[in-house]
């Protein structure tokens, strides 16, 4: 398959133990081409990389992102884990796009997503430029189709960017959820799309004004805090009482670059780590999470690895919450 590229398995090492305690003994690298799913059903994560800094770069970015995906895996590779024998951590591989046509990538990514979720498996995407949202999308979309149930998608987007740019010069970083919007009007889906952290240094009026009239719920980085807690728990139930299932999507750059300064538009003056885990157990706890990924790692701008670190911790936060 095009654009696909398993796992290097030298990528998952670190401190060997005799009963696989760690991520890099648990984590089996499978080649999708070639994989027989169906005789692997059941309640497992799967891991899969968008290494890709098309999207960005079309944004006018810093470029790195396309080997963000392999830098979280180094440091998960580390990390203990809790999960029981039964629970499966499967590395489905990368996606590249080196010959810059971004929509073909976004494609493939979309084709696996829509496997993985088939096979009853949780995927976990790593990014990549935000660009990865729309692949995604395309993904999930596809597998709610053939489930024929109606079910309303809401995506939830921790960033500091609303990502809604007019696709007017391109697709790119900057324009995933707009391309949802116009996907979702013109299949006559409600889009449901929420965003936490949005900078007003970062969005101009014109963004705001669109996401206005889209009638997507923001809160901003001014808001976006444990003082502010209580609101932030209702805003987040409500949208969360109005959609079937959730797709989160987690932009590193939201987060301050005291903790993230791995990602192409760092945000000096982003949110903490905590506030994303306080929504995410709101999310994990609604049974509604069926998908999520982690967007704009950059390791060319990281610090002694703490955005990748970080990025890692958030893929283990979800794995041990959900299961
Ligand atoms: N995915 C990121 N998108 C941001 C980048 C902002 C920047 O480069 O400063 C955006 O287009 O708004
Ligand atoms: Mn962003
Ligand atoms: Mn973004």
């Amino acid at each position: 398959m095009s654009n696909y590229r398993k796992t290097d398995p030298g990528l998952w090492t670190g401190r060997k133990s005799d009963s696989q305690l760690y991520l890099h003994e648990k984590v089996q690298c499978l080649d999708f081409g070639k994989m027989e799913f169906s005789s692997l059903r059941g309640d497992n994560f799967a891991l899969l990389g968008y290494a890709s800094d098309q999207g960005v770069i079309r944004n006018q970015g810093r470029k790195g992102a396309s080997k963000g995906p392999d830098s979280i895996r180094q440091q998960l590779a580390k990390m203990p884990h809790h999960l029981n024998d039964g629970t499966l951590l499967w590395d489905i591989g990368n996606i590249h796009c080196e010959d810059g046509n971004m929509e073909k990538a976004q494609g493939v990514l979309g084709k696996i997503v829509t496997s993985i979720l088939h096979q009853g498996w949780f995927p976990m995407l790593l990014g990549g430029g935000h660009d990865i949202a729309y692949g995604h999308y395309l993904g999930i979309k596809s597998y709610l189709n053939a489930q024929g149930k109606n079910q309303t998608l809401g995506i939830i987007n921790f960033d500091a960017h609303f990502d809604l740019r007019s696709t007017e010069h391109a697709n790119t970083s900057g324009t995933p959820f707009y391309q949802i919007a116009r996907d979702c009007k013109m299949e006559n889906n409600p889009f449901k799309y929420m965003c936490l952290g949005i900078r007003k240094d970062s969005n101009s009026k014109t963004l705001f004004h669109r996401a206005r009239d889209l009638g997507v719920p923001y809160i901003e980085k001014k808001h976006f805090n444990l003082l502010h807690l209580n609101n932030i728990r209702y805003k987040l139930e409500r949208f969360i009482g109005e959609v079937d299932v959730i797709y989160t999507t987690i932009d590193l750059d939201g987060f301050s670059s005291a903790y993230a300064a791995g990602v192409s538009a760092a945000s000096p003056m982003g949110f903490s780590p905590e506030m994303v885990l306080e929504c995410l157990e709101i999310v994990i706890d609604s049974k509604k999470l069926i998908s999520m990924d982690i967007a704009e790692m950059n390791p060319t701008y990281d610090q002694d690895h703490q955005t990748a670190k970080l990025a890692a911790s958030l893929i283990h936060y979800v794995m041990h919450n959900k299961t």
